[in-house]
């Protein structure tokens, strides 16, 4: 049997349904619009594409929404100053600084000038320490969404064995903490780990979040396993393509073979990115209003 395919674009586009609704009935209730700023420095392709995916379904849920391109030599001061701007600006709920940043700006520095508050990437130390607290806090958009297509796939994850490959400060980190809160039993695999396969091979759930194509192979794999790969790779272009294909950290044919699940790339965690980023804009705006819970 092969693997049933986790449907990241469809469950994202429900998500962003429901947030659209919300907004609405906010706006109509109390006047309130749901504010999101994007920051993007420099021209990086892949990031402008994103950025372009993230205003279109601002935009679409019924937010207002703002991008501010700024060029690849803008100084760190000015991108401090921006958000200081932003902080203070009452029709923001929401900013959104993408990494990652050009090299001669502390990115650190600009993440801790975020208004806690309004920092939907949850990147701020602040959230890092109130999630890892468990106390409620903004959470990472990539893996709060990973971890509801986990819950979609299994239902109650309490007991489950789970596997986090990588310990980036943005998916590997945030997502061991996620399922520890879910009551998974936890381990954090990284470039050092000995003996991957045998720890991989223990895991009903595998997170892959390394950034190298087809990192983790399907004999790796439990059979059984429920497998999301956080990868987002660009191939080199094959002869006749004009752009290389786009491929996750898992080889997907052949963990397609053995997992009982798995998220294809793309269609897979991308999508579910973006919605959570609506969903924690919303949430930010409702908490500004002290509204939370009341939509
Ligand atoms: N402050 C910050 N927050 C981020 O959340 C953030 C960031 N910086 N920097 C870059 C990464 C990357 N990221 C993605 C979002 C959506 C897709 C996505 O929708 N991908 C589609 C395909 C897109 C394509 O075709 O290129 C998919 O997987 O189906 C991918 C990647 C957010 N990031």
């Amino acid at each position: 049997m092969t693997a049933q395919l986790i449907d990241g674009k469809a469950f994202a586009a429900g998500l962003r349904a429901r947030v659209a609704q919300r907004t609405a009935a906010l706006r109509d209730a109390h006047g309130v619009v749901p504010g999101l700023a994007v920051v993007l420095v420099g021209e990086d392709p892949a990031s402008q594409v994103y950025v372009g995916s993230k205003e279109r379904e601002a935009r679409a849920a019924g937010f207002h929404s703002v991008v501010h391109r700024l060029p690849a030599g803008t100084s760190e001061e000015a991108l401090l100053d921006l958000v200081a701007t932003l902080n203070a600006d009452p029709l923001i709920h929401g900013i959104l600084v993408q990494l990652p940043l050009p090299a001669g700006i502390d990115e650190n520095r600009v993440l801790l000038a975020i208004d806690p508050d309004k920092d939907v990437d949850g990147f701020h130390p602040v959230n890092v320490g109130r999630l890892a607290l468990g106390q409620p806090a903004p959470v990472p958009c990539t893996p709060r969404g990973c971890l509801m297509l986990l819950k979609e796939t299994l239902g109650d994850l309490t007991g489950r064995e789970a596997l986090v490959i990588g310990r980036s400060a943005i998916v590997g980190k945030p997502m061991a903490l996620l399922l520890l809160a879910a009551n998974a039993t936890v381990t954090i695999a990284h470039s050092r780990t000995r003996d991957l396969a045998e720890v991989c091979r223990r895991a009903d759930i595998v997170v892959v979040a390394v950034g190298r194509p087809g990192f983790v192979p399907g004999a790796w794999l439990k059979p059984g396993a429920v497998v999301i790969d956080v990868g987002i790779n660009r191939l080199p272009p094959a002869p006749g393509e004009a752009k290389g294909r786009l491929v996750g950290d898992v080889d997907f044919d052949s963990a397609f073979q053995v997992a009982g699940a798995l998220t294809p790339v793309p269609g897979g965690v991308g999508p579910m990115t973006i919605a959570c980023l609506l969903d924690n804009t919303l949430e930010a705006c409702l908490a500004a209003k002290g509204l939370a819970g009341a939509f």
